[in-house]
């Protein structure tokens, strides 16, 4: 008899940076090419989430981030999807090993994006926030390492 598959623990980053946030276009060598999602990816055993989303971002964006409040985590499918808060510690990224676009966009503007299936949940919490919840949620929680085990 088969069990259902386990879903895919996987984390994500909303990067906010003068009052938008980084939306990115998966690659064609991706799954889901072409449709937009938040930089991150899977969570390797053993890892916090804060860690692992800080492991990915140097990886696909060559950039070191500061990791800030859970805005959303939600299953859709396989995939179980935590979404942060983050801003960035140095320059904005400029390219990805996995997406083929990078867009800074407003809150108010995501809704026009082709987005993942599972990215739909955070995008609606994104479009209920206010500028300065937004700025708010970014700044690190204390107990950023606890967050969404
Ligand atoms: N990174 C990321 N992945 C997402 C989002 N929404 C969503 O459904 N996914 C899915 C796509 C993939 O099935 C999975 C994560 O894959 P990934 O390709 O980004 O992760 P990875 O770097 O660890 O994987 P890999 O290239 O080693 O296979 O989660 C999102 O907003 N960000």
């Amino acid at each position: 008899m088969t069990s259902p598959a386990l879903p895919l623990r996987v984390v994500a980053a909303v990067i906010v940076r003068d009052g938008a946030v980084l939306a990115c276009r998966r690659a064609p060598h991706k799954d889901a090419a072409g449709r937009w999602e938040f930089p991150g990816g899977k969570v390797e055993p053993g890892e916090a989430p804060a860690e692992a989303l800080r492991r990915e971002l140097r990886e696909e964006l060559g950039v070191e981030v500061r990791v800030g409040r859970l805005l959303d985590r939600s299953v859709t499918g396989r995939v179980d999807l935590a979404c942060y808060a983050a801003t960035l510690l140095g320059d904005p990224p400029s390219a990805s090993t996995d997406h083929d676009a990078l867009e800074w966009r407003r809150t108010d503007a995501l809704g026009g994006l082709d987005w993942a299936d599972a990215d739909r949940p955070v995008v609606a919490v994104l479009g209920a926030l206010a500028a300065n919840q937004l700025a708010a949620a970014a700044v690190p929680a204390p107990i950023e390492e606890e967050d969404a085990r």
